[in-house]
Parts: C-alpha cells; structure tokens; sequence
C-alpha cells in the first residue's frame, strides 16, 4: 500500500518524538586477564521534520527505531563505552548531523554498576568475575539541537538513614493532625538527584567535565551533606544536599532532588509491659511523604523538569 494522500483534517500534530526504548548494552575491555565491563541501559528519542510520517504514512524520513538501536551496539563497539554521559553526546551528535530530518535528541542512559568478586582477603578472585553492585543506579540524560547542549547526570535509588540527628515539631495543626511532634527520629529516604550541568559547556573535549570523577564527587556530596545535616525537616537536609553539590562543584548550575520520606514509625510496646526507648520502629513503605526541590547556582534558570 502507498502512503495516502493526507485527508483534511480538523487536527494538528503536536509534540512527538520517537526511538528504541531501553537497549541494554554491556561493554567488555579485556585488558589481558582482567576485564572491564560497563552495562548501560540507554533510551534514544528523536525529533524532526515527522509530520508525513504521522499525517500521510510516508516514513521517508523516518531513520528506524529498529537503526537506532543497531547505533548504540555499534558505537559500543566502535569507540568504547566511557561515561554515560559521554556516550549519550556521541550518539546525540550522531542522529542530529547525520539526519536532515531530524533536529534534536534526547539520550536517556541508565548505568548499573558491577564490583568484582573479592575473596576473604580482600582482593579480587578473579580477573573477570562481578558482582552487581547493590548500590544506587547511575543516569544521564543528554539533548542536543544541532547546537546548544543540555547536559543533566544523576542517580537513583540511593537508599541512607540517620538513626538519629533528626527532629520534626512546630509544624502547622489542623483538626487532622494526629502526627506526634518529635525531638529524635529515624531520617531515612531513597535519594533520587539530577544535576544539570551549565550551559555552554563544552560535552567533549577540552573543558568537558571528566564525567565519571564528577559524578562520584557528587555522590560524595550528597552523602556527606546527608550525614552531616542536623535535620529538622527533610526539606531542610534536601536544601542542604543540594547547596552542598553547587557549593563544591563548579560547572554544575542546579540540582534537583526527589526524596522519599521512608518513615520509620515507634512501634507501641506498652501492651507487652516494655518500654520503647527509640530503639523498636516499624519501617513503612507506603505511604510516604514526597518531598522535592530544585537548589540552584544565583543567576542560573531552572531548567530540570520538575515531574
Ligand atoms: O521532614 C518531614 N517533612 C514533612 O513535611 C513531614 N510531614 C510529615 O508528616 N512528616 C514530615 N517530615
């Protein structure tokens, strides 16, 4: 069937972008017996001149999504697997100057990190043995137009707790209120962070952030800001969290943060005759209060989305 001639139609196209969803790649380096592996989880998503393909049928200038994931295998192969965001501006590059139609790219990439088996003595058994890291998951997220860059980097799923160092009192009351106020509680969350990098920046090259040291210097900000906040509120240790990273990090202009509040209750024990000095808390997993922000550099324009 030929594309059909295009219909009138009381309606117009809005946003649309397109590409392979979650290609998973895992990289090997085979550095004599030692290997190297970087598994990565990365999402491509395209947009141009594709009205004719949505309006007429026509996918002229459709590049596959089905290609577009035969890109990210071959670019693995081709010329390494680095950093995830990296590997993200190559690809990004790619797809916008070797396509007329398509004018912007967005790479989402997903790392899952692997440590290597060690032995009772610490070090490694083998050359080319992994375990997968129970540790929080690594993201990077890069749109490229042809000419302007938005480089943001970011992790997941990075699970702390303070069993102490953390009040929570004064707050407003309503007929509603049941919540008690308290002087010591448990301060736990899942740390879900996005930073963006400043505008201008060069993604490759001289000047471009050393990806990888910048990312655990974050992750150590984070965390020490985390453990280092006397909180009274996780608002509070949020914004803590987030100056922290603009503080110490220059090239980074914003961060923004999704915190789980993972509320750790006092269970009662006065039922059984014992006594509940903050030592016995029932950990609840839903629901959970959902406390958010963006910090940013002065000056600097929010630009991460805030869902
Ligand atoms: O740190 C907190 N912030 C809140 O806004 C809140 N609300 C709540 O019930 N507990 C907490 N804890």
């Amino acid at each position: 069937m030929t594309a059909s001639a295009r219909p009138p139609r009381p309606t117009l196209l809005g946003q649309n972008q397109y590409g392979k969803a979650e290609t998973r790649v895992v990289r090997v380096v085979r550095d004599g017996d030692t290997h190297h592996i970087r598994d990565l989880n990365v999402s491509v998503a395209l947009s141009g001149a594709m009205d004719e393909v949505h309006l007429s049928g026509s996918n002229a200038n459709v590049l596959t999504t089905d290609t577009t994931k035969n890109t990210v295998y071959a670019f693995a192969q081709k010329y390494g697997v680095t950093a995830p965001e990296a590997f993200a501006a190559r690809l990004a590059r790619h797809f916008v100057s070797s396509q007329d139609a398509i004018g912007r790219a967005r790479i989402r990439v997903e790392e899952y990190a692997w440590d290597r088996i060690e032995g009772t003595d610490g070090a490694p058994v083998t050359g080319h043995s992994f375990v997968r890291g129970g540790r929080e998951t690594r993201t990077a997220e890069v749109v490229h137009d042809g000419s302007s860059w938005q480089v943001l980097a970011g992790l997941k799923d990075l699970v702390v707790l303070n069993s102490t160092d953390s009040e929570f009192w004064g707050f407003a009351k309503d007929p509603y209120t049941t919540l008690k106020e308290t002087t010591d509680r448990i301060l736990a969350t899942e740390v879900h962070a996005r930073w963006r990098f400043a505008d201008g920046l060069p993604v490759e090259g001289e000047g471009a952030p050393e990806w990888d040291a910048v990312y655990a210097e974050v992750r150590g900000h984070l965390l020490a800001a985390f453990a280092g906040t006397y909180s009274l509120s996780l608002q509070q240790t949020l914004f803590a969290m987030g100056s922290r990273v603009i503080e110490q990090v220059p090239g980074i202009d914003e961060v923004r943060l999704s915190l789980p509040n993972k509320h750790h209750f006092l269970v009662d024990l006065e039922p059984f005759g014992l006594k509940n000095d903050n030592e016995v808390y029932f950990a609840a997993d839903r629901p959970y209060g959902l406390i958010e922000g963006t910090v940013l550099r002065e000056g600097a324009t929010a630009a991460i989305p805030t869902d």
